[in-house]
């Protein structure tokens, strides 16, 4: 009998089957294409205890009771599928562990939904690409707490490690773990495109080649903006096309794709009521690179007036480093204030700095700002927007007349800044005193009769204004 079993051998699964394996737990796998099962097992199982199976009644046979099984297959309906397939072979008490980056209100449903079975289900979010998934990714489990408990050594063997404690922790209640993963991946979105707004600058501003932009990412990563992305970001401007030894970059198609989660986070904002332009703004940004032949069009249209921007390289640098702290800030304190919201509506009970402390390693948006996030966060736990701290605003204010001259720059230059903007702006309404809301109240009122307060006396008020 095999300790745990994983369906779905795709490029995050193949790889957390063999990190389970070499922390010594023996697996059984299954894949719906055959042919990548027994590729899987000739071409990558080597010393690990992972034994393949073929048909769905057979491999949960081969489960140690509870049984516990992981899909790391497509979200969506690929999920239900599986569980329907998999409930007429499960008993009581049986574990059923999604790690794929399944929409949260969906691991709700299906929480609720697999009670009347006595199955456990348990939403994994996973991060870490598939080297994290191989090596130690961060892990955001979430469902009851004892259902948790029933894989907590293996999850906690599996995991990245930071400072010798696991990057994961037992987030909360019903789909707290895939929301926390979501959150996750529409901070990713914004993250990379900051780093790519810069590099458009460096590119069609200061004409540096991707070789010196390379550089430049690289010193910032040994640096305050040390991260992940710009990790790869840097050995991504290094790398050349095999074919003619140029940079590689400079041949890939300028179309974001995206699966979902970024999107899935811009429409949780809205529907809790939180502000989170700058992770929205990062999904538009995908957006609009998909609009590859509108934007060849429309650039032939319009006359982009030459600015003679002579740019101080040094300068032009120095703001640029600033300018992504402050984004990355901003996009962080967004992520977290929404958790903090999603974590009193829906009663997921998330602690959100021990969520920092997880993405600390293993996963894509590591980076060493989160120590000082925490070390904020700490200072005041009550406080669920942790840009509400002097120490925030400090930190913000420092940066900002740098990101209003990248601003600046990309204006001149006719190219979009969008996250760089929209952090800007939205840290310019979060510190105003008096916006200019009062004039909105009074048209809503003029038009539609739906009153407003006053500043000088209670209560509510409407007034005909013909
Ligand atoms: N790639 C990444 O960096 C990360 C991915 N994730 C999430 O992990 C999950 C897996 O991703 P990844 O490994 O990249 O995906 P892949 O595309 O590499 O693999 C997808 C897997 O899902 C299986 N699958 C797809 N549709 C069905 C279906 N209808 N029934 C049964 N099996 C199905 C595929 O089986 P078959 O071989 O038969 O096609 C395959 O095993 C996804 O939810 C993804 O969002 C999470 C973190 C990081
Ligand atoms: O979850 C991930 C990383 O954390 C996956 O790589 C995910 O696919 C990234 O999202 P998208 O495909 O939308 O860019």
């Amino acid at each position: 009998m095999n300790d745990i079993g994983l369906i779905g051998l795709g490029v995050m699964g193949e790889n957390l089957a063999l990190n389970i394996g070499r922390n010594n737990y023996s697996l059984s796998v299954l894949n719906r294409t055959i042919e990548k099962t027994k590729m899987f097992m000739e071409q990558k199982v080597r010393d690990e205890n992972i034994m393949p199976f073929y048909d769905i009644k057979s491999f949960v046979e081969s489960l140690e009771r509870p049984r516990k099984i992981i899909l790391m297959v497509k979200s969506g309906e690929p999920v239900d599928n599986l569980i329907h397939e998999l409930l007429p072979y499960l008993e009581n008490g049986d574990l059923i562990i999604d790690g794929g980056n399944s929409y949260f209100k969906d691991t709700d449903r299906r929480i609720e939904e697999l009670k009347a079975s006595n199955v456990l289900y348990l939403g994994l979010g996973i991060s870490g690409g598939e080297y994290g998934a191989l090596n130690g990714p961060s892990l955001m489990p979430g469902g009851l707490l004892e259902t948790y408990k029933l894989v907590e050594d293996i999850l906690l063997n599996i995991a990245a490690k930071v400072d010798s404690k696991p990057c994961c922790t037992y987030v909360g209640d019903d789909g707290a773990g895939h929301f926390v993963k979501m959150i996750h991946n529409g901070i990713e979105y914004g993250i990379m495109l900051g780093i790519s707004e810069a590099y458009n600058i460096m590119r069609k501003g200061l004409m540096l080649s991707s070789k010196e932009i390379g550089d430049t990412f690289k010193k910032w990563n040994d640096g305050e903006l040390g991260s992940y992305l710009m990790e790869i970001s840097y050995k991504i401007m290094y790398h050349e096309d095999e074919n003619n030894n140029r940079p590689l970059v400079d041949f890939i198609l300028d179309k974001a794709e995206q699966k979902g989660t970024g999107k899935w986070t811009s429409i949780t904002a809205l529907e809790l009521g939180i502000p989170a332009p700058s992770l929205t703004a990062a999904v538009d940004g995908r957006l609009i690179s998909h609009f590859k032949e509108e934007r060849i069009k429309l650039s032939n249209v319009f006359e982009k007036k030459k600015v003679n921007l002579s740019l101080d390289k040094e300068k032009t640098i120095y703001d640029l480093e600033k300018s992504l702290l402050f984004n990355q800030f901003i996009l962080f304190s967004q992520g977290i204030w929404l958790i903090n919201e999603a974590s009193n509506v829906y009663n997921y009970n998330i602690d959100s700095a021990e969520v920092l402390r997880i993405w600390k390693g293993g996963c894509i948006i590591r980076a060493k700002m989160i120590n000082f996030l925490i070390e904020i966060i700490n200072e005041d736990r009550e406080n669920i927007n942790f840009l509400n701290n002097k120490k925030s605003v400090d930190f913000l204010l420092g940066k900002f007349n740098s990101t209003k001259h990248i601003s600046n720059i990309a204006k001149d230059l006719y190219i979009p800044a969008l996250i760089h903007n929209t952090s800007m702006d939205y840290f310019l309404g979060l510190i105003e005193e008096n916006s200019a809301a009062n004039l909105m109240q009074a048209q809503r009122d003029y038009f539609g009769a739906h009153t407003y307060e006053r500043v000088d006396s209670e209560g509510i008020f409407h007034t005909e204004w013909e």
